[in-house]
């Protein structure tokens, strides 16, 4: 099987999986892979329940529609990941419930949104950044992206939901149903005394399990 039928298979999978569970309602998210000639993207108004792999979208590497029917309204915010990523090879964006929520929250820490509670958000997300509200599909998200300039493999689009890279499909999946569940830890725990991994454990871990 080629590459390109294979990334299509699996991006058909992944999303079917996460519509299953819960992760994405309706038509809500994204998610797309990078190819060596160009970008696969889920179609714009597709249940994430529902990828045809024959109908994904490709994009080539100026970024022009060559084949599948028309590509997500985030295509900007997609192709700013790859662009100032060189390690990313899938990007998944839902409206999750919890990220979302945590995505609403005023006091929210718009640098570091999700502390290091558990070893795993640590090894699967990284930091996550709260980027500005802009309206879904507006270029400007791809702007506010490409401001990070990689510093950043997560982020959480105000009052909308997370987006989430990954070195390919599996890895941006996991981490974005990391982020998930680490939201929901922090919603719960909200008003509560926590405790958080030190800065020696985020550092071990990073130097044990590097970029997962
Ligand atoms: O989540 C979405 C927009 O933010 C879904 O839009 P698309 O259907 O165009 O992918
Ligand atoms: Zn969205």
């Amino acid at each position: 099987m080629s590459i390109e039928r294979d990334l299509r298979e699996q991006m058909s999978t992944l999303c079917a999986s996460l519509y299953q569970r819960g992760f994405s309602v309706g038509t809500a998210g994204n998610v797309s892979a990078r190819l060596p000639d160009g970008i696969l993207m889920t179609p714009t108004n597709a249940t994430l329940g529902g990828i045809d792999p024959d109908k994904i979208s490709k994009l080539d590497l100026n970024g022009e529609h060559v084949s599948g029917d028309r590509p997500t309204k985030e295509v900007f915010l997609h192709q700013a990941f790859y662009d100032t990523r060189p390690e990313a090879g899938a990007v998944v964006h839902l409206h999750s419930t919890w990220a979302t929520a945590l995505s609403c929250l005023e006091d929210t820490d718009p640098d570091d949104c999700v502390p290091p509670l558990t070893p795993y958000v640590v090894m699967r997300v990284g930091r996550v950044k709260l980027v500005p509200y802009v309206k879904p599909g507006d270029p400007k998200s791809g702007d506010l992206i490409r401001d990070l300039n990689g510093a950043y493999g997560a982020v959480l689009l105000a009052n909308h939901g997370p987006v989430v890279s990954g070195k390919d499909l599996f890895s941006a999946g996991c981490a974005a149903e990391e982020l998930e569940e680490t939201a929901k830890l922090l919603v719960a725990l909200r008003g509560q005394k926590t405790r958080l991994l030190s800065n020696a454990d985020v550092m071990d871990l990073k130097a044990t399990f590097g970029n997962m």
